[in-house]
């Protein structure tokens, strides 16, 4: 029988430093966020990030908890269970780091008596650090403890037009009687390395201005690329000028040099190029969570208005929205009655 495993990063049990530290702790011993070798990543993450960052990110998820939990989990739930009342087949749902372990999904459906399973990871784009440690613990826990269960994995929807179409009419919904400047797409960076560690050619993503527009098979898991995509293609849908939007890369951690231009230099940036009202859009996370309602709702809208900017608006990510759910189970009842491995894109 046929089965469908929703994945989402996931978020600490609660946002006291001992569960962020520890929901951290395994987020960022993961081989494939902080790409070091064992020994030095261990170093870098329990001997010093874990000393300090715990407090810091405790504070930015109190100022965004809701009473029923972390908007992560909740509109990830939500959004769930109302796929499941929609979808054909059973739906469960995961978490790639925190209580909600992908294991728990999986043994959900296997009690349900499901044997194929169609995963989902919750991400538009393709990075090592998000969609591909999805299908590699999906993988591992499979042989571990579910060898019965046959495994597809949805690949990136980046640029599906269903994605686009319903990124965009949300785009438009909130745009409604809007005066704005610009429109600032605002993805969550990853260190430049892992664009390089990615490339299958060893040769053609060198981040400049033209590698992402020449095609290449390389494209398939560059980030970089396919978060350009996603603007151009919901660009295009919308009608925007080019001088009118442009994108920017979020979230940075430690010192190396991340995707650029980084989104914090961006807001300090344009009120000074006369760009004062501002529209963002982030439209690498498919919720909203700690990234959009902290970092870019809060901080960057002071960000901006220090830096002279007037007007501020932070657009929702689709989360539970009727249309975003409709796309998603017309996706796994597509799959559902077809033998198709490849199932989007
Ligand atoms: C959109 C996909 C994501 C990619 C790619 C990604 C890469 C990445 N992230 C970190 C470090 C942190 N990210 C944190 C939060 C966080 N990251 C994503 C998504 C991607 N990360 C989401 C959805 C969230 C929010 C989680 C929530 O509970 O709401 C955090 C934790 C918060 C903090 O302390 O800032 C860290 C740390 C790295 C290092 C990385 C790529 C290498
Ligand atoms: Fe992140
Ligand atoms: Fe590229």
């Amino acid at each position: 029988m046929k089965g469908v495993l929703l994945i989402n990063l996931g978020s600490p049990d609660s946002p006291n430093p001992k569960d962020v530290k520890k929901y951290l702790g395994e987020f960022l011993m993961d081989k494939r966020v902080i790409d070091v070798p064992y020994l030095l990543r261990a170093f870098l993450v329990k001997g010093i990030i874990l000393n300090t960052r715990p407090k810091k990110s405790a504070k930015a998820y109190q100022k965004i908890w809701w009473e029923e939990g972390s908007p992560l989990i909740v509109i990830s739930e939500r959004f769930h269970k109302k796929v499941q009342e929609r979808a054909k087949i059973p739906v469960a749902l995961g978490m790639r780091y925190g209580s909600m372990s992908i294991q728990k999904g999986l043994m959900e459906l296997q009690e349900q008596g499901v044997d194929e399973v169609l995963v989902v990871p919750l991400y538009p784009h393709y990075a090592m650090s998000s969609s591909e440690t999805v299908i590699e613990k999906t993988k591992e826990q499979q042989q571990k403890h579910f060898s019965n269960m046959k495994l597809t994995f949805v690949p990136p929807f980046y640029k599906h037009p269903d994605y686009i179409r319903v990124m965009s009419e949300n785009i438009k919904s909130h745009l409604e009687g809007v005066d704005y400047d610009h429109i600032l797409f605002s993805y969550h960076g990853i260190p430049e390395r892992h664009i390089r560690k990615s490339d299958p050619t060893n040769s053609h993503c060198k981040i400049d201005g033209s590698c992402c527009e020449t095609a290449s098979k390389a494209h398939a898991t560059c980030y970089r690329h396919q978060c350009f995509e996603t603007t151009k293609e919901i660009a295009k849908y919308l009608d925007l000028p080019v001088e009118k939007h442009s994108n920017s890369f979020q979230s940075r951690l430690g010192g190396d040099p991340w995707l650029k231009p980084y989104t914090d230099f961006e807001f300090e940036r344009f009120p000074t190029e006369g760009k004062k009202n501002l529209v963002v859009i982030t439209p690498a996370f498919v919720s909203d969570c700690l990234e959009t309602l902290e970092e870019i709702a809060m901080e960057g809208e002071e960000q901006f208005k220090e830096a002279g900017g007037e007007e501020y608006k932070h657009i929702p990510c689709l989360n539970d929205s009727d249309d975003w759910v409709k796309v998603m189970t017309r996706w796994i009842n597509e799959w559902s009655v077809t033998s198709k491995e490849e199932v989007t894109a």
